[in-house]
């Protein structure tokens, strides 16, 4: 299958700043990619590229196989079929829902209009609202609205930057799983800029990583989460730490103790840094271990607790452990590690890919 949007080693320059470095990524129609990073690492930059607003000085972005933007091209952006939600991309106030919605459907036929309005309002579960004003409604309810109206035109690509960034977190996740059922349901391929890993997560068929206006990685969120190939994608995304430790005889020497593992078979004897998460370590009853660890914090998270445990080296890993009957701090527990993907680094100083 022939990509749906490709940007090929684009970098955007703006008010004479590299903000965007050579950043190539692809996505098959109907796909949903997510853009993640730190504040003011290039994501909106990269969508409003994308979408038209900002020009590109090198690489080219295509839609459908044909070039939009590329040094000595800019397709306008009424000319790209592309529906966006941004952050600041509010409701019109004195309008109301069924009027929002139609806004960029004024050209179709009274009918048609009417029934793509209620088709939507079904879709996003507001059958009925047709005759509220924004004022009138709840915070999700109007991101619900203001999606409904970017995507009441059918576009081609959908373009979301930080849709959800003023609502909680437990309404975010929920309405990020509605969209991606919406979008899977019109069949809209879609890219969503976020610094939320939960919102990516719940959304993404496809994400990466920016740092400093480059992509260090783009792939799926279980493979960005599990097998990250850089430091900074291992820290921004999930919970984990980065311990120290030494190849020695394909084998990890480290505060855990001594690790084998099959990715180590034809590694040599060097420094490394390697990575941790919760899902990695067990917490176990501490008469039988091998190696114990004190409870040197926690956090409720509902469903369990998060630990962090301070080993004999005073160096710490995370764990979870069940929400009843928690583990108070300063006690002392066994831990055991079963390392599913051991993500290892070389121990060197971090640094952007060239
Ligand atoms: N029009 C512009 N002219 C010059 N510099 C700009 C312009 N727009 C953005 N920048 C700079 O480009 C960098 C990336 O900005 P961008 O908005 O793409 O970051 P971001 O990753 O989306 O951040 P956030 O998550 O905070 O929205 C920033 O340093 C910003 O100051």
């Amino acid at each position: 299958m022939s990509a749906f949007l490709k940007l090929d080693k684009v970098s955007i320059e703006l008010a004479g700043h590299r903000i965007v470095d050579d950043l190539s990524i692809a996505l098959e129609p109907g796909d949903i990619g997510c853009l993640m990073g730190p504040s003011g690492c290039g994501k909106t930059t990269v969508l409003r590229a994308i979408a038209g607003f900002n020009p590109v000085s090198g690489g080219a972005i295509s839609l459908q196989g044909s070039v939009v933007s590329s040094a000595s091209l800019s397709l306008p952006t009424e000319q790209r079929q592309v529906g966006m939600m941004f952050q600041d991309f509010s409701l019109f106030p004195h309008l109301n829902v069924a009027d929002n919605i139609r806004f960029g459907i004024e050209h179709l036929s009274a009918d048609a209009q009417e029934q793509r309005i209620k088709e939507l309002l079904q879709r996003i579960g507001l059958n009925g609202y047709q005759k509220r004003y924004p004022h009138e409604l709840s915070g999700g309810q109007q991101q619900r609205i203001a999606l409904a109206r970017a995507l009441a035109p059918k576009p081609q690509l959908m373009l979301l930057d930080e849709p959800f960034s003023s609502l909680d977190a437990e309404l975010r996740e929920l309405l990020a799983q509605d969209v991606r059922q919406l979008l899977k349901e019109e069949g809209i391929t879609a890219l969503l800029v976020t610094h939320d890993q939960q919102e990516a997560f719940a959304m993404a068929d496809k994400a990466g990583v920016m740092y400093a206006g480059q992509l260090l990685q783009w792939n799926t969120p279980y493979e960005l989460y599990h097998e990250p190939e850089h430091q900074l994608v291992a820290d921004f995304i999930g919970r984990g730490v980065l311990l120290q430790g030494r190849i020695r005889e394909h084998q990890l020497h480290c505060a855990l103790g001594v690790i084998d593992h099959e990715i180590l078979c034809d590694q040599d004897d060097h420094d490394v840094t390697f990575l941790v998460r919760p899902d990695d370590v067990l917490i176990t009853d501490k008469r039988d271990a091998e190696l114990t660890a004190i409870v040197a914090g926690r956090g409720f998270r509902g469903s369990h607790y998060l630990y962090t445990l301070e080993l004999p080296d005073t160096s710490q890993v995370l764990a979870v452990g069940p929400s009843h009957q928690p583990l108070q701090n300063g006690a002392q527990v066994g831990i055991e590690y079963d390392f599913d993907h051991l993500v290892v680094f070389d121990s060197d100083v971090c640094e952007l890919p060239d």
